[in-house]
């Protein structure tokens, strides 16, 4: 899948959003890839998730044992591509702020892991749900995204592959452009504030 063919399933889900978005990092943008858009369709979900498997190196493919993604936005990409690489998947979640292994999820010593988001901003929340793998036992060797929007700046610790790396800006609260000052700001994600 070419990059086109990517950003022609986003539009296809009217997922291009504009306005004026409180990311969950806090910082501001005018652009939002809602990806829960993407995966609402199964067939464009498993098509995405098929493209994004054939990009993730061989030998990462050939370790991997687990997909773990941090809720919610990774929930339904991160069991896509786990159905693509054909090993399990599970997830983490924050009801009390940080992320954990819940519902008997559970990784046994030195397991191998994948951790697959939605989208990559500032790269937050695949360290903080790294950490969380990490601090129960499981071995990270990979990251993946649909969407890198970092610009190139995100540093998750372990190699990373994104479907599409797209340049969006974003800005921090206390240096918006005139045109997004003017315009009242949503946060769509559900990182408590
Ligand atoms: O790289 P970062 O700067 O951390 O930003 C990206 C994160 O933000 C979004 O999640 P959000 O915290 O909004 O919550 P959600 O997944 O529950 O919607 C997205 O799903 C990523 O997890
Ligand atoms: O940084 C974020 O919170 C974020 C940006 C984006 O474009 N899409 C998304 O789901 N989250
Ligand atoms: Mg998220």
């Amino acid at each position: 899948m070419t990059d086109d063919d990517i950003l022609a399933e986003f539009r296809a889900a009217e997922a291009l959003l504009e306005g004026h978005f409180i990311l969950s990092s806090g910082l501001r943008s005018s652009r939002y890839l809602q990806c829960a858009r993407v995966l609402m369709d199964p067939a464009r979900a498993a098509r995405l998730a098929t493209a994004l498997a054939a990009k993730i190196p061989a030998d990462v493919r050939a370790r991997v044992d687990v997909v773990v993604a941090p809720a919610m936005g990774g929930l339904i990409c991160g069991h896509e591509l786990a159905r693509a690489l054909g090993v399990l998947s599970m997830f983490v979640e924050r009801p009390t702020g940080t992320f954990e292994l819940r519902r008997g999820f559970r990784l046994e010593p030195g397991q191998t892991v994948l951790l697959m988001e939605d989208v990559v901003t500032t790269g937050l929340s695949s360290r903080e749900a790294i950490a969380a793998v990490q601090a129960a036992g499981g071995a990270v060797i990979h990251a993946a995204s649909l969407v890198d929007r970092s610009n190139g700046t995100a540093d998750l610790g372990v190699p990373f592959t994104p479907l599409i790396r797209l340049d969006v800006p974003s800005y921090s609260a206390d240096a918006l452009p005139p045109e997004l000052a003017a315009i009242p700001a949503v946060k769509p994600g559900s990182r408590a504030a």
